[in-house]
């Protein structure tokens, strides 16, 4: 089974690319930014200079009027603050995209504990981290680039990703990491926690937009939605003027769960600038991805946003996935048209998308625009 569900990915990749998978190779040798910047390096190697019109500008940040908007979770619990907070989030995921979760429910000792056992894993040796080396057909596993164009700019930071959801695309033997000993345990209870505040979510959102209360929950396949975890690890950087710990891009899953710690650096972009999302300690960063935004025929915005790193300080940040099938069909809502609101997006394959992505890594909001009706 978890063979099976693992290899379809495969072979969206092995679509995406057209070429014999054990063939395919890394456009240059791999690289650990986090074994760079060990190194004490003075200079920031040319791969991670941006061009000038991408890099981060960094002073522009935040004016006082404008800041993602913090939503209380537990205000749905109380008659009195229930309608309020629901058209809090609805107006977040129409003018944000973007919002800061705070009383969510995941447990606080149990947040800390996933992060530790985060920093814990990178905290190893490299070598002891080579074993989950990603392939460059897979994201799955330790690795330090998506996508394997040669001549690529990269980003500033090392990541981990495995899935947590469903069950049985988990292959926590060869996929989790063995150490620290309590990673395995830990992640099960925060995949568990993650589970339910992404089905509230969905249900939020499906009622906020008129439709069924487990309308969402259906396209993305809940109660076995996908969902994948990304630790990424921005490690300081000796030009963080010239560069990015990720590169601007929309999401292309369905909702994105992030857990920031309080060094800062993820900013949205909003008008025609870019602004910081201010780290709330325990707050879970929430985010309409693409496959929400074209199921709301575009009611729900997926905004870019990048990462923008610093010259002191490791960032670390965890983000959960929520995503359809790969055989998930994803098309506007019916309710959501009309003679006012005609259909903005043709009808795909999730997995569609995810070949796309797969070509060529990130590339700002490109892909949603290809599926434009
Ligand atoms: O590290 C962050 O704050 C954001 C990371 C991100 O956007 C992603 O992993 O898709
Ligand atoms: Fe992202």
């Amino acid at each position: 089974m978890i063979a099976q569900a693992v290899k379809m990915e495969d072979q969206i990749h092995q679509l995406a690319v057209g070429d014999d998978l054990e063939e395919l190779t890394w456009g240059e040798p791999v690289q650990r930014v986090q074994a760079l910047a060990e190194k004490g390096l003075q200079e920031l190697p040319s791969v991670y200079i941006r061009a000038l019109s991408d890099r981060p500008g960094l002073d522009d940040s935040l004016l006082p009027d404008e800041t993602v908007p913090v939503i209380d979770f537990s205000g749905l619990q109380e008659d009195d603050r229930k309608q309020e907070t629901m058209s809090d989030i609805a107006k977040a995921c129409e003018e944000w995209g973007f919002f800061q979760l705070i009383n969510h429910g995941i447990p606080l000792p149990l947040i800390a504990k996933t992060r530790r056992v985060a920093k814990q894993f990178f905290d190893l040796p490299i070598e002891e981290k080579q074993i989950y080396a990603n392939k460059p057909w897979s994201l799955v596993g330790y690795g330090s680039r998506i996508g394997v164009t040669k001549g690529a700019v990269l980003d500033w930071g090392d990541y981990f990703l495995h899935y947590l959801w469903p069950i049985d695309k988990r292959d926590v033997d060869k996929e989790w990491p063995k150490k620290p000993a309590s990673y395995i345990e830990t992640l099960d209870e925060y995949s568990r926690e993650v589970h339910k505040l992404c089905s509230r979510l969905m249900e939020v959102f499906s009622e906020n937009l008129g439709l069924r209360t487990s309308y969402v929950g259906e396209v993305f396949g809940w109660p076995d939605m996908n969902l994948v975890l990304r630790i990424n690890y921005y490690p300081p950087c000796p030009r963080p003027d010239l560069t990015l710990g990720v590169a601007a891009h929309s999401d292309g899953g369905g909702l994105t769960l992030l857990l920031q710690d309080d060094i800062g650096g993820l900013q949205v972009h909003k008008g025609d600038r870019w602004l910081s999302v201010d780290p709330i300690p325990n707050a879970i960063v929430i985010n309409v991805a693409d496959q929400l935004q074209i199921l709301s025929n575009g009611k729900y915005k997926s905004v870019e946003h990048r990462v923008v790193v610093n010259n002191s300080f490791v960032r670390m940040s965890l983000a959960t996935f929520c995503n359809p099938d790969i055989e998930a069909i994803i098309s506007p809502a019916l309710e959501l048209i009309d003679d006012n609101h005609p259909s903005s997006y043709r009808k795909a394959l999730y997995g569609e998308f995810l070949q796309s992505f797969f070509r060529d890594g990130l590339k700002g909001k490109r892909y949603i625009e290809s599926f434009k009706a």
